[in-house]
């Protein structure tokens, strides 16, 4: 099977090719790829297959770092396009992944924008395990008369995020907090976790605890998230630029069809082939 790595703004990235050979690693198999002492090191693992729709250029399944299997990823379905488009020699694609299909179109020189979709705001597609109203949920962290982070904003891009407002992306506590509210009974899928500052009305700055895989340099499916829940809350334009600790990435969620469109670079670091 072929085997590339690549990065889609430092969010570590492997893709393996299985459209001729059936294979599905098992939890083992995909940490031990994971781990950069025994393998190749990564946060998201993309394993592609032949796809299912006759839409579809592609399919790709996903595995987070800590083995679990996961339904988007933004970083990932950048690497995906670039990858398969070279192969095709196409500059746009359809990519089929368990949240539904993905177009994706080149945007110059190792840069893809890729159609997110449509983003879920019912508390129970988040899922949570309590209504609520997502905009803003009941939760908080630190004592209840002077809490250090409140009323985060949830969004599903087909995965599931719980975005925090905060004064100063870098001083948030995203190692010490992200764990704690990516296991709250609140989201029994668990959830990804997003630091958000507004740094200006079309500027976001971003730090992720990601679900399976911690900290990374840069989250797409969380940079989505946080543009969306910002908007939600007036503090965003429909387009904006959300920096990541790996770079920029452009999105605009579109008012003509309620879809979240990233555009971002993505970089091939190695490729050969395994098994
Ligand atoms: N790095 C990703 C998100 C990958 C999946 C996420 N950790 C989850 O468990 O939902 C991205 O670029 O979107």
């Amino acid at each position: 099977m072929k085997i590339a790595k690549m990065n889609g703004l430092g969010n570590e990235i492997v893709i393996l090719d299985a459209r001729e050979r059936a294979f599905t690693p098992d939890e083992a198999w995909v940490k031990a790829l994971a781990d950069p002492a025994q393998g190749l090191g990564f946060d998201q693992l993309m394993v592609l297959r032949h796809p299912k729709s006759p839409l579809a250029d592609v399919y790709s399944d996903i595995w987070n770092a800590d083995g679990s299997k996961v339904a988007a990823c933004g970083n990932g379905a950048r690497c995906v396009a670039w990858y398969v488009m070279r192969e095709m020699n196409r500059d746009n694609l359809v990519i089929e992944t368990e949240a539904g299909l993905l177009g994706a179109v080149s945007a110059g020189p190792n840069q893809i924008s890729i159609d997110m979709g449509e983003p879920i705001f019912d508390w129970d597609r988040i899922p949570m395990s309590e209504r609520m109203d997502t905009i803003r949920i009941e939760l908080q962290v630190g004592p209840i008369d002077d809490p250090i982070l409140h009323g985060p904003g949830v969004v599903s891009m087909g995965n599931p995020h719980c975005v925090f407002f905060v004064q100063d992306a870098e001083l948030a506590p995203v190692r010490e907090i992200g764990p704690m509210i990516e296991y709250h009974p609140l989201f029994p899928e668990r959830t990804n976790v997003g630091f958000a500052q507004i740094v200006a009305r079309n500027h976001i700055r971003l730090r992720v605890w990601e679900r399976g895989a911690g900290l990374t340099k840069a989250c797409g499916t969380g940079a989505c998230a946080a543009l969306v829940a910002a908007v939600r809350r007036r503090l965003a334009d429909r387009l904006a630029t959300v920096e990541v600790d790996g770079g920029a990435l452009r999105i605009e969620w579109r008012d003509s069809d309620n879809h979240v469109i990233m555009t971002g670079p993505v970089a091939l670091e190695s490729e050969g082939t395994v098994g």
